[in-house]
């Protein structure tokens, strides 16, 4: 297989362990398979501790991993680091610059170190701190930081970005420029990998995903197929039971399940539309008005939310609960 047409990134049993290798060390990761193909976005999702901080740095290359295969552009990214290097960009959680600088400063010493590197006022350009060149990086918002830190990562053209919670700080405004420049970078070809907590973030950019737990894949694919087979809802609340409407009682709802808290009903189900013509059906022939009537897909934020539940284990929380 030729360079190109193999995956960017293809990892095979990667296991990662903090500390000794008896049982005092820890199992960051722990056998975990992943490719991502040239071109696309893949996510990397998961709960607080997952491992993705941890797979992320073995696939940059800043880590051996303990057991297992990478192959990064088709190189080992950690014993060929001279050969993948200069053809990644890394956008860390943290990338302190020294406060002092000016941006196009901090920008500028980057330019040094890195091969092929786009000017300076081209890269802040891009995510929008071209204004902002003079100012000192201690006085930069905390989002204005991490556009700086995009600049950096994009000053070498990578054919593969790796953003780690690109949009932590942001403001919706920023973000949505974000966004839409890694919308653009992918439709130049550029291959992304990125970590997000912002479920809405993968939602919306990702090809497929991936979703770990305590350092294993618990589930993987693109968006449709991740949240395929969760059940969307219905809530609705019912009118006082005095009155004309006597005691009502809702129709058979086949393929959903029905809980109730007072008047407030909630309705999961497989066959949203099915389920939501029974249910309109049966409120026109009683002229029972559903106060609040909300009717919804399942979402990611869901599906991620009841995989992570039954991954540790717990039945997963009913959609709305506060705890
Ligand atoms: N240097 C280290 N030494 C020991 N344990 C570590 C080290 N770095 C991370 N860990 C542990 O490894 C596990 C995975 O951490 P990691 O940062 O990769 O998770 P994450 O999915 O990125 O988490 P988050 O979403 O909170 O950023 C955590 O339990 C963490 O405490």
């Amino acid at each position: 297989m030729t360079d190109s047409s193999r995956p960017a990134v293809e990892a095979v049993g990667l296991h990662r362990r903090y500390g000794p290798a008896d049982g005092a060390g820890f199992d960051a990761v722990r056998g975990l398979d992943l490719t991502v193909h040239r071109g696309e976005l893949f996510a990397l999702l998961g709960t607080n501790g997952a491992g993705k901080t941890s797979t992320m740095e073995l696939l940059e290359g800043l880590a051996a991993p303990t057991a297992g295969g990478i192959r990064v552009l088709g190189h080992d990214p950690y014993r060929e680091r001279a050969a993948v290097r200069p053809r990644i960009g890394i956008m860390l959680q943290e990338s302190g610059f020294p406060g002092e600088l000016t941006v196009a400063e901090a920008v500028r010493c980057w330019v040094g170190l890195t091969s092929r590197a786009r000017p300076a006022d081209e890269a802040l350009d891009l995510v929008g701190l071209l204004d902002r060149r003079t100012v000192r990086v201690k006085q930069l918002s905390g989002g204005e930081r991490r556009r700086l830190d995009l600049a950096v990562a994009l000053l070498g053209r990578p054919e593969l970005l790796f953003l780690d919670e690109p949009s932590t700080g942001l403001d919706p405004e920023a973000r949505a420029a974000v966004w839409q420049l890694v919308r653009e970078l992918r439709a130049q070809g550029t291959t992304v990998l990125l970590t997000t907590h912002y479920l809405e973030e993968a939602e919306e950019l990702a090809d497929r995903l991936l979703i770990m737990h305590r350092g294993r894949a618990v589930v993987s694919g693109t968006v449709a197929e991740v949240i395929a087979g969760r059940p969307s809802r219905i809530s609705f609340e019912l009118p006082e039971r005095s009155g004309p409407y006597g005691d009502l009682t809702l129709p058979p709802l086949p393929a959903a399940e029905v809980t109730a808290t007072g008047r407030r009903v909630t309705v999961r189900t497989t066959r949203l539309q099915e389920t939501l013509t029974d249910l309109l059906g049966w409120a026109a022939r009683h002229q029972v008005a559903l106060g609040a009537l909300d009717a919804r897909s399942a979402s990611l934020e869901e599906a991620f939310l009841a995989i992570a539940a039954e991954a540790a284990g717990a039945a997963p929380l009913p959609i709305g609960d506060p705890r």
